[in-house]
């Protein structure tokens, strides 16, 4: 066990056990007293010996927990055993504590006595334990005194040794030199303080007694303390050991398996880090591969890089080469595309003449096998005339007075009678020859005295009466007049020419002074009406010819917009189309003269079948609707979509809302009419036949439209054709 100043002392012996007073146990440890008295027990005097008992014995009863050392503190229990109080045992201990760490050793102590025991042999020594030397040397000398005593009589020893068997002296003293000796000289000296003497020895023999007892009942708890407190340290020193064992093998456990799972991590890491290290060299390799091939590559890019400049200047001075041949390619290109323009209309202008021609032969055919048939006819009709005559003579007295014949609607009029049903061409001769007439219908079948409106003054057309004639079809009368320049002379008359003026009452048939202005066909017959605007005329042939077709319901004021663009004028009160009436107008166009056939179609539901015929070869249509009559412009779609049926979406359409002029009517506004336009991609156009508002501009817009149209389909045909050609010309 360790002493608090840190030396090793051995662990205090039970007292009783390798004390001096006790038996020495087998192999108990020394107890520092236990040196002493081995110490004492080799080179002491008889009197030392006795000073270190008795050191021992306040060494003992100081360290009673039997720690080996002895506190400031434990020093005061000597209180009891020595006359000495607190203040000098507190001297007594500084004075013992040679190195003054605060603890006495066992050597420290006895020392200490053994020091005061030497003083007593060298007086002069000045020093703080000289009472208790000068106490001890009293004792000592009373210790001698028993030596000096040796010779007392045997009585007083019986007398002594009775007393002290009577007061049990045995069990509480083990030295009875000192009473024996006190009592010697009580009894010599103060006989009669022999008995207090002996009553005190009797009181503190009891008491020693007592305390004797009480000590031994002390000692025996104490020991049973200290065998209870040793088991229990025993105990609690073997669970320590235990749980020494215990967290010594825990911590073992826990540090091998610490150990296990680090070296097991350490070993994982060792894996992953060598993983990671096969990657990285791989890596490394592939890398160090790619480099090669890059670096591989670079010089082979470098070769290609001096190839591509090297071609690539070929290829700049190839380009360069090629660019001049391509503008000298270009420049033969515009001459060839020049000269094939010159060409093609060269070309186009002899088709035109030849087909011309042709159809001035087949005219003339026609016309020739015409004149012989009206040629036949006319003998018959003389014939059965004549056979007719004197019935007729009768008959004429009464039907001069029938009335007028109603109008007869347009160029086909004189085919259709009052009630507008188609007759037979024999049938109408008949009535024609036979019935003078009793006015004379135009080519639109409209009577010839018309009237400026407002005027009241016959208009341009003049008061002659024109005869009726008839169309065959929009392909057989192509106006070849007007194709090649001038205005010819018919080449003969045919007998219709003869007009039935008003006076033909009397059934002559009278001469009409020729047509001066209305061309005619090879027939003879003008075909359409030709008005040319004269602001506008040109002898020359037109550039182009379009045929216009003009649709819409019936009264939205088609034939009127026609007559105002044609003649610039305006007929109230217009009498229906019937199924189709023409007229030609030529107009000037981006300084080129274009020729439009104007195709005014009847509105009525009932001539549509003849009007559908006419969409098929037109180049352009018009639509128009009413603006003050809401179901005309309902109906645009329709006449869209049957348009469309029959040309396609190839036509240009032009929309025209009519009779702007009256406003207050309106009943379609002028939105409707542009979204409809826009919807199906049409010109649009409000205007009025009244008062002559956007009739121009409207058609100019359509005739400059399809001229446009005709550009491109030319240039395309050009350039697609001229390819060829132009291998040829320069093959
Ligand atoms: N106020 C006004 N009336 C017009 C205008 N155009 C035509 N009219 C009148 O509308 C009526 C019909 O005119 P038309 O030109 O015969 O109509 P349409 O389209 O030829 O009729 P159909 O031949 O039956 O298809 C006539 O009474 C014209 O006077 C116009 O711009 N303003
Ligand atoms: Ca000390
Ligand atoms: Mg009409």
């Amino acid at each position: 066990m360790a002493a608090p100043d840190g030396r090793v002392v051995s662990r205090p012996q039970r007292l009783g056990q390798g004390s001096g007073r006790g038996p020495k146990g087998r192999g108990a440890c020394l107890h520092p007293l236990d040196s002493l008295e081995q110490k004492e027990t080799q080179e002491q005097t008889p009197g030392q010996l006795d000073m270190l008992r008795k050191a021992q014995e306040f060494f003992q009863t100081c360290d009673a927990e039997g720690k080996g050392f002895i506190a400031r503190k434990d020093m005061q229990r000597l209180h009891k055993e020595l006359p000495l109080s607190l203040e000098e045992l507190e001297d007594v201990f500084d004075a013992l504590d040679a190195d003054g760490n605060g603890y006495l050793t066992p050597e420290e102590f006895t020392a200490g006595f053994s020091h005061f025991f030497f003083r007593q042999n060298n007086p002069s020594q000045e020093d703080a334990g000289e009472q208790v030397a000068q106490r001890h040397k009293e004792k000592v000398y009373q210790s001698r005194g028993n030596e000096d005593l040796g010779d007392m009589g045997e009585d007083e020893e019986a007398q002594f040794q009775m007393l002290m068997d009577r007061l049990g002296a045995q069990k509480v003293l083990e030295d009875e030199s000192d009473v024996k000796q006190l009592w010697l000289q009580l009894k010599k000296d103060e006989p009669h303080l022999l008995s207090n003497f002996e009553d005190f020895l009797t009181s503190i023999f009891s008491q020693l007694q007592e305390a004797h007892e009480e000590k031994n009942e002390l000692e025996y708890a104490l020991k049973r303390k200290i065998a209870a407190y040793d088991e229990e340290i025993q105990h609690l020193y073997e669970e320590m050991e235990q749980q020494i064992k215990s967290e010594k093998e825990q911590f073992l456990l826990k540090d091998t398996e610490r150990f296990q799972a680090r070296s097991q991590e350490l070993e994982q890491k060792l894996l992953c880090k060598e993983q990671e290290l096969e990657q990285l060299t791989q890596k490394q390799k592939r890398l160090e591969g790619q480099c090669t091939a890059l670096h591989h590559d670079k010089h082979e890019t470098k070769a290609e890089n001096t190839k591509l400049k090297l071609t690539n200047q070929e290829l700049a001075r190839e380009l360069e080469r090629t660019s001049w041949e391509l503008q000298d390619a270009q420049q033969q290109l515009e001459s060839l595309q020049q000269e094939a323009c010159k060409l093609h209309q060269e070309k186009e202008m002899e088709v035109y003449r030849v087909t011309e021609s042709l159809q001035r032969e087949k005219a003339g055919l026609l016309k020739q096998l015409d004149f012989l048939r009206e040629r036949n006819k006319h003998l018959r009709d003389e014939r059965d005339i004549c056979f007719q005559k004197n019935k007729a003579a009768k008959a004429n007295t009464a039907a001069s007075r029938a009335s007028w014949k109603k109008r007869s609607g347009s160029v086909i009029g004189k085919y259709v009678d009052g009630r507008g049903i188609l007759r037979s061409q024999s049938e109408e001769e008949e009535e024609v020859f036979s019935i003078p007439r009793r006015s004379s219908l135009g080519l639109s079948g409209y009577p010839l005295t018309e009237e400026e409106p407002g005027t009241g003054e016959p208009g341009p057309g003049g008061p002659y009466p024109r005869p009726l004639r008839r169309i065959i079809s929009i392909e057989e009368d192509p106006l070849p007049q007007l194709l090649d320049g001038g205005f010819e002379q018919p080449l003969s008359k045919c007998p219709e020419e003869e007009e039935v003026s008003d006076q033909g009452a009397q059934g002559q048939i009278q001469e009409a002074p020729p047509l001066k202005l209305t061309p005619t066909s090879p027939r003879g017959q003008p075909v359409g009406k030709e008005a040319v605007c004269k602001e506008e005329s040109s002898p020359s042939a037109p550039d182009r010819l379009f045929k216009i077709v003009f649709v819409g319901n019936s009264a939205v004021g088609k034939t009127s917009f026609l007559r105002r663009f044609c003649e610039d004028r305006f007929s109230p009160g217009m009498a229906a189309t019937v199924g189709i009436d023409y007229r030609v107008k030529t107009v000037n166009v981006d300084d080129s003269q274009v020729a439009l056939q104007l195709w005014d179609t009847a509105g009525q539901e009932r001539y549509r079948c003849i009007t559908q015929q006419f969409f098929r070869k037109a180049d352009g249509v018009i639509v128009m609707y009413d603006l003050t009559d809401k179901q005309s412009f309902l109906s645009v779609r329709r006449w869209l979509s049957s348009v469309e049926e029959a040309v396609g979406d190839r036509v240009p359409v032009l929309l025209l809302g009519n009779k702007l002029d009256n406003e207050k009517e309106r009943e379609v506004p002028r939105g409707l009419g542009e979204q409809l336009a826009k919807d199906n991609n049409l010109i649009f156009y409000e205007c009025s036949a009244y008062s002559g508002h956007n009739t121009k501009e409207s058609l100019l817009h359509l005739a400059r439209f399809l001229k446009e149209q005709e550009d491109t389909v030319r240039e395309d045909t050009i350039q697609v054709g001229h390819p060829a050609k132009k291998k040829s010309c320069c093959g």
